[in-house]
C-alpha cells in the first residue's frame, strides 16, 4: 500500500498533500518548486527533503537531521499519520545517497542545500551556524590572560568570604578574565548579575591601573529584560567595593540587542557588522537563552576581534522563538563542568578553589568553550520563597515525586488548583488576586484615579506598570480553549460583565504587548504597556485622554497614542515564551485538559522561574498533563555543539 501510494504521486502532488494536511507551509512548497526550476532533474527524494528542511525552521530546528531520529517522528511528533509517513521514500541511507548525487547539494555552501554529515541545511542556516562557530573559536583563541598574582589579589578583594571553598561566582570571574568569550549560566537568583558586576569592577580597575578605560556595553534581547537588568545592575554597582572612579566607569544602562547593533528602518541588516564593528572593549549580554542563531551571528559579526563577549543566561530555559537553541548548544554540559587539568590548576591558583570534581573524563571531554563556562549553583534569592527554587530543580531533574512533594511542603509559595472549564473560577481568581497578591480589580481601581498634575504622570504610570507585574497569567499555548488568545477574550469579557471594562477596544486598564518591533516608536516585540486615562486641560476644560504607557529600558516612561499602535494584543494572559526575561510576584500557569506536544520541561521550568514569591498551577485536566510535560524535553536539530567540540 505504501509503495503504491508513493509511486502514484509526483513530488508536487506529495508536497501539496502534506501542505493540505498542515504538515508543510506554502513557503516550504515554494522552496521545492524553486529548486526544481534550478535543477529540473532533481529527484522526488531531494525535493521532499528540501521542503522538510525548510519546514524544520518553523519548529526552531536549524537543519534536518537524517540520522538522529526516525524522520517522521522528527518532522511530525510521536504519532505521525501513517498515510503521510508513506510519502517518505525509502531509508535514510538511500536519502543520503540521493542527496550526495544531487547538484543542488554540496558540503561547502556553494549550493542551495548543504549536507554536513547527516544534517541537511538550507544554505543560509548552514552559513549562520558556521559563522557562529568560527567567531566563537576566534574569540576563544584570543586569550588575554592576566598575570595570576594580581588576579588572585583582586579576586580575593572582590570575594572576601570565599576562603578556599568553591565560590562559583569567583570561579566565573576568574575564567571570564582570561579569554575573549565566556559564559555564566545559572537559574534565577544565582547571582549572574552580581557576578558580572564584580567582573566589570575587576576588569575596569585593572585597565584603569594601566591608564586605560574599557568601553563597556550592556545588552539584553528584549526591552523588558533590558529594563530588569538596568535595575539590578544599578543596585549591584552601588554595592561594589572599588574606587569611586572605577565605579563611575561601569555603565548601568542596558540596551536591547537591536539597539546595540543599530537597526536600520526597513532593513534586516544592522548598522554594525564586520566592516563597521561596535566601539566596545567588552560586551555583556544577559538572557542569552533568548538569542536565536541569526541574532547570535549578527552579534558576533559586529564585535571587533579584540572585543570580549560575556554571555549570561539560564541554559535550562526555553530556547529562542526563532531557529536554534544557541545557549543550550553552547553550554549543554555546564552542570558537569568538564574542565581540563590546566583549568582546574588555574582556578586553584587564582581562587584557591578545588573544582576537580568537575573534571572532564575520557567519555565526556570538555571543549575549549567549556573551559570558559561557569555554572552558578546557589539560589540566593530563594531564601524568601524556597519552594519555587525546589520546584524548578525538581522539574529540571524530571523528579516527579519531588514535584508533587514541593507543592505540599511549600503551601505559601506553591499552589495547585484544579479548575473546571465551565466555571468562572479563573476569572474570579485573577480579579480578586490571592494570598495577599493584588489582582485586576485593584489595578483597575488604581488606574481610575489619575493624578491631577502633569508632572506626576510618569511616576504614577511607573507604579502601575510595576503593579501589573504583581500577577501574571501564563499559558504554553496560543490557540485553543487554554491558549492565550481565548484566555484574554474570556478575561476581557468577564471584566465587561463586572463593569470594569467597557465594550471598546481601548479602555483604561487594558494591558497590551507589542507583537512586532516598532523602531520609530522605539518599542520592541514583547514590550508591555498599560492604557491609562490622563487628565488634560484643553481651552479651560478638563478632558480624559487615553494613552498607553511603556517603560523604556532606561526607566523613562513613553506615552503613546492608542491609534499609533497597530502591532499590539491584550495581555491579561501571556505565552510562556513571551514571559522570558520578566519576573512576576505571583505567576499562574494554565495547563490544558490534555497533554500537548508544545508543553515541555523547559516550558514548565521557564514558567516556574518567572515567579518571584508565588507560583500557582491552574489545572483544567488530570495531573498527568503536568507529568507528561515534565518528561518531554525540547530537542532542536543543530550542528553547533558538534562543531565546537
Ligand atoms: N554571593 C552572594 N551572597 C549573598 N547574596 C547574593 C550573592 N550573590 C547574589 N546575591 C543576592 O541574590 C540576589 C540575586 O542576585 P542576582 O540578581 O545577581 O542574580 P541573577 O542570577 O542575576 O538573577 P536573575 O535570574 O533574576 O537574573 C540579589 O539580591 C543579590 O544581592
Amino acid at each position: 500500500m505504501q509503495a503504491d501510494l508513493f509511486s502514484a504521486l509526483t513530488w508536487e502532488d506529495a508536497l501539496i498533500l502534506l501542505r493540505d494536511n498542515n504538515l508543510l507551509r506554502d513557503l516550504d512548497v515554494a522552496i521545492a518548486r524553486f529548486l526544481k526550476q534550478q535543477c529540473p532533474q532533481a529527484s522526488y527524494e531531494v525535493l521532499l527533503l528540501a521542503a522538510f528542511t525548510s519546514n524544520q525552521q518553523a519548529s526552531g530546528h536549524l537543519c534536518l537531521d537524517l540520522k538522529n531520529r526516525a524522520l517522521a517522528t522528527q518532522l511530525w511528533g510521536t504519532n505521525p499519520p501513517p498515510e503521510l509517513v508513506a510519502l517518505l521514500p525509502g531509508e535514510p541511507n538511500n536519502w543520503l545517497h540521493e542527496l550526495q548525487q544531487s547538484t543542488l547539494v554540496s558540503q561547502n555552501g556553494s549550493t542551495p542545500l548543504v549536507l554536513d554529515g547527516s544534517r541537511l541545511y538550507l544554505r543560509r542556516n548552514w552559513a549562520r551556524e558556521v559563522a557562529v562557530a568560527d567567531a566563537i573559536e576566534q574569540k576563544l583563541a584570543t586569550a588575554n590572560p592576566l598575570p595570576e598574582a594580581p588576579l588572585r589579589e583582586a579576586l580575593a578583594k572582590l570575594f572576601p568570604g570565599s576562603n578556599n571553598h568553591t565560590d562559583w561566582q569567583q570561579v566565573a570571574c576568574a575564567l571570564a578574565s582570561r579569554s575573549g568569550i565566556s559564559i555564566i549560566t545559572g537559574g534565577p537568583g544565582t547571582g549572574k548579575t552580581t557576578t558580572v558586576v564584580r567582573l566589570l569592577g575587576l576588569l575596569q580597575s585593572l585597565a584603569m591601573a594601566d591608564n586605560q578605560r574599557l568601553r563597556i556595553r550592556l545588552a539584553a534581547p528584549t526591552g523588558k529584560a533590558a529594563a530588569r537588568l538596568t535595575e539590578s545592575i544599578g543596585e549591584q554597582v552601588g554595592k561594589l567595593h572599588v574606587d569611586a572612579t572605577v565605579r563611575d566607569a561601569i555603565p548601568t544602562e542596558v540596551t536591547t540587542l537591536h539597539r546595540l547593533l543599530g537597526t536600520r528602518p526597513d532593513s534586516r541588516h544592522f548598522r554594525h557588522h564586520g566592516d563597521n564593528p561596535l566601539h566596545a572593549d567588552l560586551v555583556v549580554v544577559d538572557e542569552a537563552s533568548m538569542i536565536d542563531m541569526d541574532m547570535m551571528a549578527c552579534l558576533l559579526e559586529a564585535l571587533s576581534p579584540h572585543t570580549r563577549l560575556i554571555l549570561l543566561g539560564d541554559k535550562d530555559q526555553l530556547a529562542s522563538v526563532e531557529a536554534g537553541a544557541v545557549m543550550g548548544d553552547l553550554c549543554r554540559h555546564a552542570h558537569e563542568g568538564r574542565y581540563k587539568q590546566r583549568t582546574i590548576e588555574f582556578v586553584n591558583n587564582t581562587c584557591g578553589a578545588d573544582i576537580s570534581d568537575y573534571q572532564e573524563t575520557d567519555q565526556n571531554p570538555g571543549n575549549a568553550l567549556a573551559q570558559q563556562t561557569a555554572m552558578l549553583r546557589t539560589n540566593w534569592r530563594s531564601k524568601d520563597s524556597p519552594g519555587i527554587g525546589e520546584l524548578a530543580r525538581a522539574v529540571n531533574e524530571e523528579n516527579l515525586p519531588q514535584v508533587r512533594e514541593s507543592f505540599q511542603r511549600y503551601p505559601d509559595s506553591l499552589y495547585r488548583q484544579h479548575l473546571s472549564s465551565d466555571s468562572q473560577q479563573l476569572e474570579t481568581l485573577l480579579l480578586n488576586g490571592s494570598n495577599g497578591h493584588t489582582g485586576l480589580r485593584a489595578l483597575f481601581s488604581a488606574v481610575a484615579t489619575p493624578p491631577a498634575q502633569r508632572h506626576d504622570f510618569d511616576d504614577w504610570a511607573a507604579g502601575l506598570l510595576k503593579q501589573l507585574t504583581h500577577q501574571q497569567l501564563l499559558s504554553g499555548l496560543r490557540s485553543g480553549p487554554f491558549g492565550v488568545e481565548q484566555l484574554n477574550q474570556r478575561i476581557t469579557h468577564h471584566l465587561q460583565q463586572q463593569d470594569l471594562a467597557p465594550e471598546r477596544e481601548w479602555y483604561p486598564g487594558r494591558p497590551v504587548m507589542m507583537t512586532r518591533n516598532d523602531y520609530q516608536l522605539g518599542l520592541m516585540n514583547g514590550d508591555v504597556g498599560l492604557t491609562l486615562p490622563l487628565l488634560e486641560t484643553r481651552k479651560g476644560t478638563a478632558e480624559l485622554l487615553l494613552r498607553v504607557a511603556f517603560q523604556l529600558p532606561d526607566g523613562r516612561i513613553k506615552w503613546v497614542l492608542p491609534s499609533r499602535l497597530d502591532g499590539v494584543e491584550t495581555v491579561y494572559a501571556m505565552t510562556v515564551h513571551k514571559s522570558q526575561g520578566s519576573e512576576f510576584k505571583h505567576t499562574l500557569l494554565v495547563l490544558p485538559d490534555a497533554p500537548h506536544p508544545l508543553l515541555t520541561r523547559e516550558l514548565i521550568y521557564t514558567a516556574v522561574t518567572r515567579a518571584r514569591d508565588r507560583f500557582t498551577l491552574l489545572e483544567f485536566g488530570k495531573s498527568a498533563v503536568l507529568d507528561s510535560a515534565v518528561k518531554k524535553r525540547t530537542w532542536r536539530a543543530s550542528g553547533l555543539a558538534e562543531r565546537l567540540s
